[in-house]
């Protein structure tokens, strides 16, 4: 979309309050011109003086109060649009379902809230000082024509193929535009590798020259060639216009005498305005490129709201303002559930299922399963973060509808193997400090953490360390069902000994569901079932008590 009609459309009526306020300064500015041209004319006449001095204080005055006004109000209304768009962009990705967010992937959610959003801020308030003096050039024109109508004729003609040429060499910069984001968010991938896998390239030149030179370096120079191209057609339009200008000038010095009876004095005036407005036909030529770069990245952002819009209208609204009522129930499970991934080309990927299994309130349960045996996929099933193809969930052997989902998600407590540690205890209010304290210490986190002012004071842990602090969290936010995601695999022996025999056993007493993927095989004896997955299926169940 065009980047004004988009600062139009989401300014409502704050925007034609500035598009009045950039009126009226563009025009005053205007009309200051030919004041000011008027009042040089009449220089020597004492009795005009003192009135084209009032005339010229009251239009400069005027074009502050409106240039003032326009600016302060644009500021506020950008800022507004930017903070409206980021967060109606955050509200939809958090309504969003898991499958989707990964499938669209965090980097490009992130690019897109940060750099495409922050683009907007940054040609707003040059594209309201552009529209002002586009304003001020009509005035202007309006002046030239009242001076004589064969030089407006003549500037008119010369501006309409000013304008034509322009568009005609800036056709060709907007595919270049798109293919030049494009290439950056290749480049940014990149750079990502080198920032987050850098302990890896510390240990390794090979990988790191690798990287760094057969990747980075091309990339970066195939932006870099992007850009240059981009630059220079974008320095071809700027000459069009600048050449135009003496164009303009010529026109009315050399041609216009030849054409018509003008006056030298009506033609020193013309020519006078025609200096005049360069300085805001480069404002108003110099703000294009920022504007063909604005609309990229707005029919970028608009475009992922609409898959955005698709993906959260393809559910049925969760109220996520209020919690669900919770669920007593009896068992939860899975029937003939059925789960396909699709790989990058589009072709089926690895499937999982059917699977039927039903776990009873208050049981410990493990899986066990070689590494890509499915555990962790049929946990963001069975917990409702993935659409099952076939098949369905079930509480109390009942099938559980789109509009329950949300409520059954509730029921459970999660970590996952790669999980996110939140610095704030979200969504728990009532923290009784105390407790939490005690937590702390029985995770053996006391010399490492505190919870103070709502906040952990350090989560710069060990990845055992993170563990036990995303347990405290889940712990604290006592949902029935719990589950873990090779959660012991980072404890050293005397910790993991501790979970499989006292954490765990503890949950139970206190009546916790338990369903955890591990390989742990030293500890099965203390769960109540473990249950085997190898290629997408249940394959034993082994009851141990
Ligand atoms: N996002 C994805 N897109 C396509 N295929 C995927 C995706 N995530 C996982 N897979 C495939 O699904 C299979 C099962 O993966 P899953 O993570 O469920 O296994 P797992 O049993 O938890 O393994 P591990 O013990 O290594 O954690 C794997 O073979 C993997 O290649």
């Amino acid at each position: 979309m065009n980047f004004l009609r988009f600062l139009w459309h989401e300014s409502g009526a704050m925007g034609r309050q500035i598009s009045f306020a950039t009126f009226c300064s563009g025009a005053i500015s205007g009309f200051l011109v030919t004041i000011i041209l008027g009042a040089a004319s009449t220089a020597t006449d004492n009795t005009k003086s003192f009135s084209n001095l009032l005339m010229f204080a009251v239009a400069l005055t005027g074009m502050m109060t409106a240039k003032r006004f326009s600016l302060r109000r644009a500021t506020v209304l950008t800022e507004g649009i930017v903070e409206k768009l980021r967060l109606r962009l955050a509200d939809k990705i958090r309504r969003a379902e898991l499958f989707y967010f990964e499938k669209i992937g965090a980097e490009r959610f992130h690019t897109l809230l940060t750099t495409e959003t922050q683009v907007i801020s940054n040609t707003a308030t040059m594209a309201i000082n552009a529209s002002a003096s586009a304003v001020m050039l009509v005035v202007a024109f309006g002046y030239i024509a009242f001076l004589s109508i064969p030089a407006f004729v003549l500037s008119l003609t010369a501006i309409s193929v000013t304008i034509i040429a322009y568009r005609l060499s800036l056709r060709s910069v907007d595919p270049l535009l798109r293919q030049t984001v494009e290439q950056e968010n290749r480049f940014f991938a990149l750079l990502g590798h080198l920032l987050k896998g850098f302990p890896e390239i510390k240990m390794n030149v090979r990988k790191n020259h690798d990287l760094f030179g057969q990747h980075l370096q091309p990339a970066a120079a195939t932006l870099r060639d992007l850009k240059v191209d981009t630059g220079h057609r974008f320095v071809n339009t700027t000459i069009i216009t600048h050449s135009a200008f003496y164009v303009l000038l010529a026109v009315v010095i050399f041609l216009l005498p030849r054409l018509s009876q003008v006056e030298p004095s009506v033609i020193v005036k013309i020519s006078a305005v025609v200096l005049f407005i360069f300085g805001p036909l480069a404002e108003v030529v110099g703000v294009l490129p920022f504007l063909a770069k604005a609309s990229v990245a707005i029919d970028a952002i608009e475009k992922m709201e609409q898959s955005l819009d698709r993906e959260v209208g393809s559910h049925p609204p969760v109220d996520l303002e209020n919690p669900p009522r919770s669920w007593d129930f009896e068992s939860v499970g899975v029937r003939d559930l059925r789960f396909q991934y699709e790989n990058a080309d589009g072709s089926p990927g690895y499937a999982l299922g059917p699977i039927n299994l039903t776990f009873k309130r208050g049981e410990t349960v493990f899986i066990k399963g070689g590494n890509g045996s499915g555990k962790s996929t049929f946990l963001k099933l069975f917990t409702g973060l993935y659409p099952p193809r076939a098949g369905c969930i079930t509480v109390n052997e009942k099938a559980v509808l789109g509009p329950q989902l949300q409520r059954y998600r509730e029921l459970f407590s999660i970590i996952f193997t790669d999980f996110h540690l939140f610095d704030r205890l979200y969504g728990l209010h009532a923290i009784d400090d105390e407790a939490l304290a005690q937590l702390i210490d029985d995770m053996e986190l006391t010399d490492k953490t505190a919870f103070q002012e709502g906040r952990f004071t350090n989560i710069e842990l060990s990845t055992g360390q993170r563990k036990r602090l995303a347990l405290i969290t889940v712990l604290l936010e006592n949902k029935p069902i719990l589950i873990f995601d090779e959660w012991a695999a980072d404890q050293d022996p005397t910790f993991r000994r501790h979970f499989y025999h006292e954490i765990l056993p503890a949950l139970k007493k206190e009546g916790k569901t338990i369903i955890a993927a591990t390989h742990d095989d030293h500890y099965f004896d203390t769960a109540d079932r473990v249950l085997g997955m190898d290629f997408g299926r249940f394959v034993a169940d082994e009851s141990n008590n």
